[in-house]
């Protein structure tokens, strides 16, 4: 199962690039630019990694994005992960950013971006990898902020094709920013969003009919309405599920109650991915493994969860069709 795993070609799409800042960078970044960390070595940081939900990793990946201050620095950020995927033979990738994470800070918006994106367009060079950027508004702000940000994005309009949202969910539900996404989906974004990660599936109920969004992020508390469950299988609505996020986050106590297998048995449009690598302990291919080696799940299974992230990617018709050819091939 493991060679199948890495023979296969995947699109990732649920990634927040702040979420795959490695320890190590971290350090090298922090000491570059004379930012603080509340951490004295690799191990110091790898120990603080133990959260017991949501809010307790936000506070820290929150924390570990303050070093981020240049261009340079998030060219680097997005290479190091663009070498993963390599690693992982991850074909396309479609990543979050969080700008108001940084431009809070008075880092510029334009140098998030740019150095994103020239880290992206070398790796569509050097790697043949595809890729999208998706921009978060964080939850725990206003709507008012989050339109703020929007405004601020129509100069890179090109350079984004969707926004998300993310941050802390309970008690920030999609409701909180209909009209921005309305006004995002009138410029012609893409829309997804994080919902029912952790609150219950009310979350995704407005997030599909409040926000109109095009993919659900999580999703895994669907399962408690089979009247939501019917209607994302007859809407075959994507969910970009994170399992090792799940479990690092308490979503599920261990793997063996992950019900991953549950909602690709029903019938649903799963697909797998790695939220914060950096993390919740490895990239996509360990998040296969780790589902792999705890659930009853099959070869077509896993054919069918990688062929799931190039259906739901928002790559035009053609380039999906030339990548589910390649999964058929690296099967033969
Ligand atoms: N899993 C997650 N849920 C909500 N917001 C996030 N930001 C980064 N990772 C997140
Ligand atoms: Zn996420």
């Amino acid at each position: 199962m493991i060679d199948l795993i890495q023979k296969l070609p995947k699109a990732e799409l649920h990634l927040h690039i702040e979420g795959s800042l490695e320890p190590e960078l971290m350090f090298r970044l922090a000491k570059k630019n004379q930012i603080e960390i509340p951490y004295k070595d690799i191990e110091d940081v790898r120990n603080a990694y133990n959260f017991t939900n949501l809010q307790t990793f936000l506070d820290i990946y929150y924390a570990g994005a303050n070093v981020l201050i240049t261009k340079d620095d998030f060219y680097d950020l997005t290479w190091e992960y663009i070498l993963k995927c390599v690693e992982d033979n991850v074909i396309h990738t479609e990543i979050f950013f969080d700008p108001q994470t940084h431009t809070e800070r008075g880092v510029p918006f334009e140098a998030v971006i740019t150095g994103i994106k020239e880290a992206l367009a070398d790796a569509k060079e050097k790697y043949g990898i595809t890729s999208c950027i998706i921009m978060c508004f964080l939850r725990h702000l206003s709507q008012e902020e989050a339109f703020k940000t929007l405004e601020e994005a129509m100069a890179f309009k090109d350079d984004i094709i969707g926004v998300g949202l993310d941050s802390s969910e309970l008690g920030n539900p999609p409701s909180k920013f209909k009209d921005v996404f309305k006004t995002a989906e009138e410029a012609g974004f893409k829309l997804v969003a994080h919902a029912g990660e952790e609150a219950d599936f009310s979350y995704i109920y407005e997030a599909l009919d409040l926000l109109n969004i095009n993919r659900i992020d999580h999703g895994v508390q669907s399962i408690k309405s089979p009247e939501l469950m019917q209607r994302l299988k007859d809407e075959q609505m994507p969910l970009t599920v994170c399992p090792n996020s799940n479990i690092e986050l308490k979503v599920f106590g261990n793997y063996k109650e992950h019900n991953i297998k549950e909602l690709l048995d029903y019938g649903l449009n799963i697909s797998v991915n790695s939220d914060d690598p950096a993390y919740f302990k490895g990239y996509i291919n360990q998040n296969f493994i780790n589902i792999c080696e705890n659930l009853p799940l099959t070869e077509d299974d896993i054919v069918t969860l990688v062929k799931n992230s190039f259906r739901s990617s928002f790559i035009d018709d053609e380039l999906k069709a030339t990548y589910l050819a390649k999964v058929d091939l690296a099967l033969q």
